[in-house]
């Protein structure tokens, strides 16, 4: 898009006009959006930590938070519509996965699960610190004021965060296999009047299995990035 506008023919004049006054409102929608997420995970920080003082435990946290992280987890799946109509550059299927897998997680598996398992705290705790970072990186990033600590944050932190959400994660979806097999949640067992048979407990394992193919590819393509933002002088000279 950028490269396009810097070539800027005659011809393209009002197709360009037309593209700026776009972005101004897509620049004005992602402030606002980002802000509003970064708020929203800054509240659940709050909460877990007032949680965690008051009580002085974990157990019963996740619920007590469960439903703003429903929420919030929700409506990042707007962002792979950013994607779809192209006003960030990212990849419809990258957000995808990454959106979609957190979705199946608050909506699915946290509810097959005695919550007061470790593993979903970890999860929790490393999606706030995750996310408050990101979101707060892609507002400043579009302030044109961004901090170098939160933009070194954002491109060292998932090193370790995403080996840790993963983890938590997948020993959340393990936990949860036991009460899916036992009491036949979300499954279809045949003869049935549509004659479909369903088995949730291997989608489970299917979908832990999944981990090993789809996580690399999301980790490598923030290894990328984060080759593009740091060390982004050596890419300049590449092209050069
Ligand atoms: C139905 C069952 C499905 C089950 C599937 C099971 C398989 C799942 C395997 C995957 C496991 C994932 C586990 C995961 O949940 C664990 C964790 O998250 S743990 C915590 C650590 N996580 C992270 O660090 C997250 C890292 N990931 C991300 O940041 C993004 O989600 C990702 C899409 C992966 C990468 O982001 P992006 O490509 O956007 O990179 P950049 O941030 O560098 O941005 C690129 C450019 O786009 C602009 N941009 C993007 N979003 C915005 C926005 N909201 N506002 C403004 N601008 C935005 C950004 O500025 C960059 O622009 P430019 O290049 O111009 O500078």
């Amino acid at each position: 898009m950028a490269s396009m506008e810097e070539d800027g023919s005659v011809e393209e004049k009002d197709n360009n006009n037309k593209k700026r006054t776009k972005s101004a409102i897509a620049v004005a929608w992602l402030t606002f959006y980002n802000i509003a997420m970064t708020a929203g995970w800054l509240v659940l920080a709050m909460a877990m930590m007032r949680f965690y003082i008051q009580k002085g435990t974990h157990k019963g946290l996740y619920k007590s938070i469960a439903r703003t992280l429903k929420f919030f987890q929700t409506v990042a799946l707007v962002e792979v519509g950013h994607c779809a109509i192209g006003i960030v550059r990212t990849s419809v299927i990258v957000t995808g996965v990454q959106v979609c897998s957190r979705i199946f997680m608050v909506w699915f598996i946290t509810n097959s699960i005695k919550q007061n398992e470790e593993s979903v705290i970890l999860f929790l705790v490393v999606w706030t610190l995750t996310e408050i970072t990101r979101y707060s990186f892609y507002t400043f990033n579009l302030l044109n004021h961004l901090p170098y600590f939160i933009k070194w944050a954002r491109y060292n932190m998932f090193i370790i965060m995403y080996p840790l959400g993963v983890a938590g994660e997948l020993l959340t979806i393990y936990a949860a296999l036991p009460f899916v097999r036992k009491t036949g949640m979300l499954s279809m067992r045949l003869p049935n009047k549509y004659n479909v048979s369903f088995d949730y407990y291997y989608f489970l394992i299917i979908v832990m299995l999944s981990y090993i193919p789809l996580f690399p590819q999301l980790f490598f393509h923030m290894l990328r990035q984060r080759r593009k933002v740091l060390l982004g002088e050596i890419i300049v000279e590449k092209d050069e």
